[in-house]
């Protein structure tokens, strides 16, 4: 079969598929129309055509989603951990056996390869395994006071109904990385997809329906209209947790929101990553770590790599062999196999890369392959690779979210982790260096919640993930994913004379 022919296949089971996802709201364990009747569209970003036709919750939705939310906590949180996680365990199954649908509509409202959906899939259903295996594994402890006059009793608790929103770069993942430790932990759900990818989000709740989900724990509310839909929520003294993946603008504003009820908060936001390659590094290692560092996702991710800080020794021998792989990478639809490179989410995402690459380009930069957006239908700017980029550049001070690799060069490493540290972002962090001391050094000195030692990606279920600084609060995945939906309560009672 030919590429057009598969590609073409694709697409088709891509959009019969999408014929079976839910087309609107769930609240309080049924599926319903908005309030208003009205409808929002959903665009394959590849093509512009419209994929499908949603219900566009609206505020009163949202205060019903979360009136459901609240009535179905106690019991939720009250249900046996082991039973929290065999549903759980269940979702994980059922992701796995959908897992060619997902990729499909993964693909169809995100645009991404569908090689890369499939990692999403297997990426995003691991939160739902692992934080299965956790739901069990909740503790406290039980001590003495010092002065031996009483006994304490630490124990945690579920804190409560929990808003989650999730962006639209992982529609799978970020959502699954949210719900299952919620859903651990004992809180209840109102999640709010991304307008732009509320597709997959609407399967997985299907999927979560036919596990076994109890009516209110997990509700959804697609919509145009976030801010109106979502800041009653924020605003109402039932809810007790937000959690929000996305820009650190829009993290802001949450906050300023959450602060008046006191809302304990997980913020996971914008990132600007160093990539140092330093002249003892092995270059094959770099150059492969670079790609995918840089190019996963198209480029969307937070934890792709922002700025090259390369060893003016390898400078040139790095930037030639990256610059001729990324020249090979093929631009067009996910659904095409040959494809490396899909397409942007949407126009202001062309719009914003361009105007980071002139910017560059005006202060001297060299444009080693790629530059410019693809005309035609569908939202494409060609990969891109930048050497020789001013330190004064924006595309050094700001999250890129595209296909573009900027090299810059240090001759220190004193200069090097100065360079990686001067931004206002923290999340992560990625070092190739075959010198054990001097990767210390950087776990010690780069001030980012993530590193990568000589690999290009690090995200997995078991590990925690998040940043400092601007890139946000709190971690999401490991054992520590589940301390941000629990509270600590202490007892203490007189102690008893103990033999
Ligand atoms: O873009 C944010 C998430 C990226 C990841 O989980 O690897």
């Amino acid at each position: 079969m030919t590429a057009a022919t598969m590609q073409q296949q694709a697409l088709t089971e891509a959009t019969d598929t999408v014929s079976s996802v839910p087309t609107g709201l769930f609240i309080d364990g049924a599926w319903r129309s908005a309030a208003d009747g009205q409808q929002f569209s959903v665009h394959d970003p590849a093509t512009g055509d419209v994929v499908a036709r949603l219900a566009n919750a609206t505020p009163s939705d949202a205060m019903d989603a979360l009136d459901a939310a609240d009535r179905a906590f106690p019991s939720w949180s009250r249900t046996p951990p082991r039973e929290r996680a065999e549903l759980l365990r269940r979702t994980f199954d059922l992701v796995m056996r959908d897992r060619e649908r997902i990729a499909r509509i993964i693909t169809l409202e995100m645009g991404k390869p569908l090689r890369e959906s499939h990692a999403e899939v297997s990426y995003g259903a691991e939160f739902l395994r692992w934080f299965g295996e956790e739901a069990v594994r909740i503790s406290g402890r039980f001590g003495s006071l010092p002065e031996g006059t009483g006994d304490m009793i630490v124990s945690r608790h579920a804190l409560g109904p929990a808003l989650l929103i999730t962006p639209w770069n992982f529609p799978l993942a970020m959502a699954t990385r949210k719900i299952a430790p919620a859903l651990a932990a004992g809180c209840t759900v109102v999640i709010k997809p991304a307008a732009l990818t509320p597709l997959t989000t609407l399967y997985l709740v299907k999927l979560l329906e036919e596990a076994g989900l109890p009516a209110g724990v997990v509700n959804v509310i697609p919509t145009t209209n976030s801010g109106g839909a979502t800041g009653p929520i924020i605003a109402d003294s039932r809810l007790r947790k937000i959690s929000f993946t996305g820009s650190t603008q829009v993290g802001r504003v949450l906050l300023e929101k959450a602060s008046a009820n006191i809302l304990r908060s997980s913020m996971e936001l914008g990132g600007n990553a160093p990539f140092l390659v330093f002249d003892d590094a092995d270059l094959s290692r770099a150059v492969e770590g670079a790609l995918v560092a840089k190019f996963r996702n198209i480029g969307q991710a937070c934890t792709a790599a922002n700025r090259f800080i390369v060893h003016a020794s390898v400078a040139q021998e790095f930037s030639r062999r990256v610059a001729e792989k990324v020249a090979q990478f093929k631009l067009g639809s996910g659904f095409d196999p040959d494809v490396a490179i899909g397409p942007l989410i949407d126009e202001a995402a062309v719009a914003g890369v361009d105007e980071l690459v002139q910017d560059a380009l005006s202060r001297g930069a060299t444009l080693v392959t790629g530059g410019k957006r693809r005309g035609g239908a569908g939202t494409f700017f060609e990969p891109t690779v930048l050497t020789d980029v001013a330190r004064d550049s924006r595309i050094l001070r700001e999250e890129i979210f595209g296909p573009v690799l900027p090299i810059v060069t240090f001759d220190t490493d004193d200069e090097a982790i100065a360079i990686a540290n001067d931004t206002e972002y923290g999340l992560v962090g990625y070092a190739f260096t075959a010198s054990i001391e001097r990767g210390q050094r950087l776990i010690n000195e780069l001030q980012t919640g993530m590193m990568g030692w000589n690999v290009g990606v690090l995200s997995n279920a078991a590990a925690p993930f998040g940043g400092v600084k601007m890139s946000g609060l709190g971690r999401e995945g490991g054992a520590e994913g589940i301390d941000e939906y629990l509270t600590t309560k202490y007892t203490l009672l007189p102690s008893v004379s103990r033999p």
